[in-house]
């Protein structure tokens, strides 16, 4: 019921090659929750979920950080405010109150040290979902078969060098996440 309503207002929220990247997503989670013993229902209506805000114009975004609470430094970097901006429409206009899911989505850009197995089937589905084609995306699914802690890692290297490379700001606590992942 509320995988109907939600993907019906995902679709109309996104371009098609967003929405296609968001199935993709769906399949994707589900299929590493089945492999690592996550709920799929957890899995699947957190990757519906994850983009519902991501093409929400940047003013639109920042304006919600008056009404939404964020955490901490996230409206530092606008591009990054579409997951908990995702996850306070799940609770508030879906019902959505499994914060395990909630979580997830709040978190599904910058990882966040002691991430659950959840938030990684998020994270690692998201970076490697078929429509992904960057450089660097086989070794994250070779990883993904293996060990969904070393995939995200894996992925967050990349982030890191995209994001040095392009001149762009870091967000610290994906470095925290990082961090945490290698002495996990
Ligand atoms: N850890 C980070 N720190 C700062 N900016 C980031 C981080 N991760 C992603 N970004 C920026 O946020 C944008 C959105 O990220 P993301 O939602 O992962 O992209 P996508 O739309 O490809 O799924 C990226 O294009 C990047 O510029």
């Amino acid at each position: 019921m509320i995988i109907e309503e939600l993907s019906r207002d995902v679709k109309a929220a996104l371009t098609p090659h967003r929405f296609q990247h968001v199935q993709g997503v769906v399949t994707c989670a589900v299929d590493l929750a089945k492999r690592y013993g996550v709920s799929i229902e957890q899995a699947e209506i957190a990757a519906w979920l994850h983009d519902l805000a991501r093409e929400w114009p940047r003013e639109k975004l920042v304006n919600a950080v008056e009404t939404i609470e964020v955490p901490h430094g996230f409206a530092t970097i606008p591009a990054l405010l579409h997951g908990p901006i995702a996850a306070h429409l799940g609770r508030t206009k879906y019902g959505i109150e499994d914060e395990l899911i909630l979580e997830a989505v709040r978190y599904h850009t910058t990882g966040r040290p002691d991430m659950t197995d959840l938030d990684m089937v998020l994270f690692v589905a998201d970076a490697i979902e078929p429509g992904r084609t960057y450089n660097g995306v086989e070794a994250i699914r070779q990883a993904a078969s293996k060990s969904l802690a070393e995939a995200v890692r894996i992925s967050i290297d990349n982030t890191i060098r995209f994001l040095v490379d392009a001149g762009k700001p870091l967000f610290p606590l994906t470095v925290l996440t990082r961090n945490a992942l290698l002495v996990r």
